[in-house]
């Protein structure tokens, strides 16, 4: 039988920043795979190269050798701009501080990626309803709590054709209760058929998750 294609693909990944007594190995050679419908946890300890993997996976960071590869196609050769649009149909990415901008509504917070696409915004609706925020969506960022925020947040990440969601610290910022609620919405999302990274310190959020990677020193260990 032929193998699935993941959602996401990180071949042979080395990322390093500066040169001379300033060079930094933040990623030594990185490969790992996510199938749709998979958590992949990411941890270890503070500097271990967590964020950065994010980043490369996000097509944020260009990595300096390695491929990485978004349902099968490659896409770590592309132009920022060829990238930028890659990530917006592909990706969707969730940080610690949320990252709404304050001064759009949580519908048009949600809405932006579809509107930077030039796509219909007529599922807007439906996807706040999917993370427990409906009626909310004429609100600002400020007026909502920070979990609602969070929530917003995974349904701007994973609104339209997008299937990889990619979350550094997603609940760093909420309590547990809320965080709880957080990772199971996320966790909902991947069930429903996308593929996430989660970059977590959080050893019990492995439980949310399929497997759990470890990072040290930019490897996997
Ligand atoms: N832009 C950059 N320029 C130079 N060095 C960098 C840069 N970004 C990250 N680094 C270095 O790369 C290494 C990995 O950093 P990274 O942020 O990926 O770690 P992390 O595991 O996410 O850490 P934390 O848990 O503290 O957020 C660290 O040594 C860091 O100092």
């Amino acid at each position: 039988m032929s193998q699935p294609v993941p959602a996401l693909e990180l071949q042979q990944i080395s990322v390093v920043f500066g040169e001379g007594a300033r060079r930094v190995v933040a990623l030594d050679d990185i490969s790992v795979a996510v199938q749709p419908g998979e958590l992949l946890a990411v941890m270890g300890p503070s500097g271990s190269g967590k964020s950065t993997l994010l980043n490369v996976a996000g097509l944020l960071q260009k990595p300096t050798s390695g491929e990485v590869l978004l349902a099968g196609e490659n896409v770590s050769r592309l132009s920022p701009a060829a990238a930028a649009r890659a990530r917006r149909r592909h990706v969707g990415v969730v940080f610690q501080h949320y990252n709404l901008i304050p001064t759009l509504t949580v519908a048009e917070n949600v809405a932006l990626p579809l509107e930077l696409d030039g796509s219909s915004t007529a599922g807007v609706e439906q996807a706040l309803a999917e993370v427990g925020l409906e009626g909310m969506g004429g609100r600002f960022p400020d007026e909502i709590s920070g979990g609602q925020a969070q929530r917003a947040a995974i349904a701007r990440a994973l609104i339209g054709p997008r299937s990889v969601i990619l979350a550094d610290e997603p609940t760093g910022a909420l309590d547990t209760t809320t965080g709880d609620e957080v990772l199971r919405i996320l966790r909902e999302r991947i069930d429903a058929g996308a593929a996430g990274l989660l970059v977590t310190h959080e050893p019990r959020f492995a439980a949310w998750s399929d497997r759990t990677i470890m990072v040290r020193d930019g490897r996997l260990s």
